[in-house]
């Protein structure tokens, strides 16, 4: 069939909408109607060209929410007309990993889709006869996409697209990795580094844990108001500071916060993020992404004296058995959504999304297929 797309051909190019070919669903998969995607600063990343495993041309988005068109071979958890996320991080439920209890980091899918094809090796996206590359799994800038079974969380259909979107990646990464990879404890202080999508959800995150203090750090102030809103306590624009900030915000503290989330992709503000961490006891969450290459470092008595390093996917949380209740709690208003969607916009204005995120001027913008 014929679906409407933002194509990726080269990196560091803006993206072209044009029709392209989706091959129908094969065993174990669906096809899916993706009714709204945000835009996530992962996608910038893999189109700036600076992901390493970034592979072109491709069909970006990872944040979308759709409907179910027609299920290959086998599938038995979704039938068309159910309402879904696409997952990037996958649940079959089966593997070591899934079966662990210790992490959501599912592998049944993972070697394909570090390449950008389906489970059996090719793809279901053709440009005039020329492959395209799947991306994480979900590929949402395509109106028709196929995904994984696996990689399907079934939502309840009243829920809004438009909003529900953003708990495929950034707002459940941002609340997943307060409750589940930090388990942020009443009272306890937090340092958020970097206040778009993530960031601001961590501090939601913090604040429905009933953290005590709550530091909102970002070079761009205008994020202060949205972050004040969601529940931050102390606004620390490091620019204001000659000292670094980790230091600024031990003497803020008397011995730094409990726990640190860095939101942001930068080493620097990594390990500035560990440094600000209580001594003794402070953990730090690493959740955004570096370039190629990049390394972390900091001196080893920061951990000797009692401090953790860790990292987050997708905030620790199980797509298929997790993101429906997620849905559920958004629609009873316990976690609020709408306040990220600074913008929302035709797939036809798609590369103005990403102007807005490298601008400082959006926290999400949300693609609609159907006006
Ligand atoms: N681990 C995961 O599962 C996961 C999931 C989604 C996104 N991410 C990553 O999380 C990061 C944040 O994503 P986002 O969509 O919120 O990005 P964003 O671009 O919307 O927000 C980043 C914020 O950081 C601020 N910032 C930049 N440099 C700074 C500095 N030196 N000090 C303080 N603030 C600074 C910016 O002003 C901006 O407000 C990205 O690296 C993204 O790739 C990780
Ligand atoms: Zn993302
Ligand atoms: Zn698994």
């Amino acid at each position: 069939m014929k679906s409407r797309a933002a194509v990726a051909f080269k990196p560091n190019q803006p993206l072209e909408i044009v029709e392209i070919d989706v091959a129908p669903p094969q065993a174990g998969e669906v096809l899916v109607k993706i009714l709204n995607t945000g835009v996530c600063h992962t996608d910038a990343f893999t189109l700036s060209g600076n992901d390493p495993e970034g592979l072109f041309p491709v069909v970006l988005g990872h944040e979308g929410a759709g409907i179910v068109m027609e299920v290959g071979e086998g599938v038995t958890s979704v039938k068309p007309g159910d309402h879904v996320i696409p997952l990037y991080t996958a649940e079959c439920g089966k593997c070591e990993f899934c079966t662990s209890g210790k992490t959501n980091l599912c592998i049944a899918v993972r070697a394909t889709q570090g390449k950008g094809v389906m489970p059996d090796g090719t793809s279901r996206f053709s440009y005039k006869g020329q492959p395209l590359y799947h991306y994480m799994g979900c590929s949402t800038f395509s109106e028709y996409t196929v995904v994984a079974e696996v990689s399907l969380a079934k939502i309840n259909p009243q829920s809004n697209p438009e909003h529900v979107c953003l708990l495929g990646c950034g707002v459940t990464t941002g609340i997943g990795a307060v409750h589940n990879t930090a388990k942020v404890q009443e009272g306890d202080s937090v340092a958020v580094f970097g206040l778009g999508g993530i960031g601001l959800a961590v501090i939601q995150g913090a604040r429905q844990a009933k953290a005590g203090r709550i530091f909102a750090i970002d070079t761009n102030p205008d994020k202060f108001e949205l972050a004040k809103a969601f529940g931050a306590t102390d606004f620390i624009n490091p620019k204001d500071y000659e000292a670094p900030i980790q230091q600024v915000i031990i003497e803020m503290t008397g011995w730094g916060v409990d726990h640190s989330f860095e939101c942001i992709g930068n080493v620097e503000v990594m390990r500035a993020a560990l440094e600000c961490a209580h001594r003794g006891w402070g953990q730090s969450v690493i959740i955004g992404v570096a370039g190629a290459g990049q390394e972390i470092s900091t001196r080893p008595f920061q951990l000797v004296t009692g401090r953790t390093w860790k990292g987050t996917a997708f905030g620790g949380v199980k797509g298929r058995t997790q993101l429906p209740g997620m849905v559920e709690d958004a629609m009873a208003g316990k976690i609020e959504l709408a306040p990220f969607v600074t913008h929302t916009m035709p797939l036809e204005d798609i590369n103005t999304a990403f102007d807005l995120m490298h601008e400082g001027k959006s926290i999400r913008s949300v693609i609609h297929y159907t006006p």
